[in-house]
């Protein structure tokens, strides 16, 4: 599908604030090649990168691994920059007059860290307080996964998750923390396997301490079944 560059289309691939720097940085020629087509490109670049290391691509195991990284980039770590991918988050009237917080929490993260395309690995907890309408549960996991399916850095990733659920439930009171290990951080450089990075963002109420202090504390709670 392809897409003009205008205010609107980029809003609807999820970053509500075209042009500040919570927005994934995206090349204004990004929507005109379809993703069969980047498909392609990628292959013969991933096929490009493997020879330069001097791997033999006639090889059984190896011979199907641009294609198959190329297919993996496009369409699931990096799906999340296609918004046709972006979750419908339909909302509900909050006719039973919940008037708590609401916290979805150990919410599974898979990312992909912008600076070394290695993965990001951890814990999304999502909390938010309703001004009239309730969105579906997994939807909250559905919208983490999406903007999580992108080169990111957390920070952003934490942001990008915060003003998605306040346009949809048209309230500024969201808050999202994100505890997530970075394989660049784990696996190289460095090499701390124990490490792990915490974000935070917190919108409306959640500013003020006891609300932020009773969000904490739920994801706190050892949940038992
Ligand atoms: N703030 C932030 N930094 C990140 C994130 N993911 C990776 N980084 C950091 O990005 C930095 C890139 O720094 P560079 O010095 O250019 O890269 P490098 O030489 O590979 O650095 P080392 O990882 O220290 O070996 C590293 O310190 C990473 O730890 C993130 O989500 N947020
Ligand atoms: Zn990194």
């Amino acid at each position: 599908m392809k897409f003009d560059n205008n205010m609107e289309e980029l809003d609807a691939i999820g970053d509500n604030h075209v042009g500040t720097s919570t927005d994934t940085p995206m090349r204004a020629d990004a929507f005109d090649i379809s993703d069969d087509q980047k498909i392609e490109t990628i292959k013969a670049d991933v096929r490009h990168i493997m020879e330069t290391l001097g791997l033999d691509l006639t090889d059984d195991s190896l011979k199907g691994t641009p294609n198959r990284v190329a297919k993996m980039f496009v369409k699931e770590i990096f799906g999340g920059l296609n918004p046709n991918k972006k979750p419908t988050a339909s909302t509900f009237d909050n006719k039973y007059k919940y008037g708590e917080m609401l916290v979805e929490k150990n919410i599974t993260v898979y990312s992909t860290c912008e600076h070394h395309l290695l993965p990001i690995v951890g814990r999304a907890h999502v909390a938010y307080i309703s001004k009239g309408n309730v969105v579906g549960l997994s939807k909250m996991n559905r919208i983490v996964d999406f903007y999580a399916k992108r080169p990111q850095v957390q920070e952003r990733l934490t942001i990008q998750i915060v003003k998605e659920l306040q346009a949809v439930l048209g309230t500024e009171d969201v808050a999202c923390i994100i505890d997530a290990k970075h394989l660049c951080v784990n696996s190289r450089g460095i090499r701390d396997i124990e490490s792990s990075t915490v974000t935070a963002e917190f919108g409306g109420k959640f500013k003020e301490k006891d609300t932020r202090r009773e969000f904490i504390e739920y994801i706190k709670l050892e949940t038992q079944f």
